[in-house]
């Protein structure tokens, strides 16, 4: 076990989903898992490790904002040693393409000079997803007829910010589609344990017209992503 995680060694597969909410993670373990079992209750942040099509897989939440993200990654990749991360979020739109309700495939991650923009010094820079996995969700998603848009996402730590979505004009500058809170994150992080990564994000609001899907439909919002994430993790193995 870890500071933030009850689970054991072994408990996790090579791949993990990762949702930031809780609620998401238990839906999709029930939804798509078979023998599907709890293995972090920590925190609230659960964990379920089961089988998609006779393959293990794992799915763990890892709550809002890079802070809380990078303590999930890094004890999945360093102590459980997960090799590949696949991170089923949401996001806000911040452009005409990304409509609501729509898949974002996020090709490359822009931080704000905010603090994680700074923590990321750090890491590796400029890093994206793992190509292979890109490739992969890409024929998928277009073979499975979702509504998906890839390229640029810009993240943030800031949800509700002072300058409202006047802080985006430099990233929808550079073509960003949308926003999330992780992305960056976790391209950084895997790239410096030399793991795998890739983020999916479903339009859940959208920052120039202020539309909103409601809380309780979003679960069924889910399902495009959630099963492109399962099949794009398990295809080949
Ligand atoms: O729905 P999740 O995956 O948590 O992702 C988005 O939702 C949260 C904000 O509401 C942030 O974590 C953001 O990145
Ligand atoms: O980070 C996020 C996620 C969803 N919606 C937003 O506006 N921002």
């Amino acid at each position: 076990m870890t500071p933030h995680i009850e689970a054991g060694k072994g408990d996790y597969a090579d791949t993990v989903l990762l949702p930031g909410d809780p609620q998401r993670a238990e839906w999709m373990a029930q939804t798509f898992l078979e023998a599907s079992r709890c293995v972090n209750r920590r925190r609230g942040a659960l964990g379920f490790t089961g089988l998609f099509r006779g393959k293990p897989v794992s799915i763990q939440a890892t709550g809002i904002g890079v802070s809380s993200f990078l303590i999930y990654a890094h004890e999945l990749l360093d102590f459980y040693g997960v090799r590949t991360l696949i991170r089923t979020g949401t996001c806000g739109s911040l452009s005409a393409e990304a409509k609501l309700r729509s898949l974002v495939i996020s090709q490359s991650a822009r931080p704000e000079n905010t603090e994680s923009g700074r923590v990321f010094g750090l890491y590796v820079a400029d890093v994206g997803p793992d190509p292979a996995l890109l490739a992969r969700a890409l024929s998928k998603a277009a073979a499975l007829g979702i509504d998906h848009h890839a390229g640029l996402t810009a993240c943030t730590d800031i949800f509700y910010h002072p300058e409202a979505r006047a802080r985006y004009a430099d990233a929808r500058a550079l073509g960003a589609l949308a926003v999330d809170m992780e992305t960056s994150a976790l391209y950084r992080i895997s790239a410096h344990f030399g793991a795998r990564a890739l983020s999916l994000l479903t339009v859940v609001d959208n920052l120039l017209t202020g539309e909103q899907t409601d809380y309780s439909e979003r679960q069924a919002l889910f399902t495009d992503m959630s099963r492109l994430a399962l099949e794009v993790a398990t295809e080949g193995r």
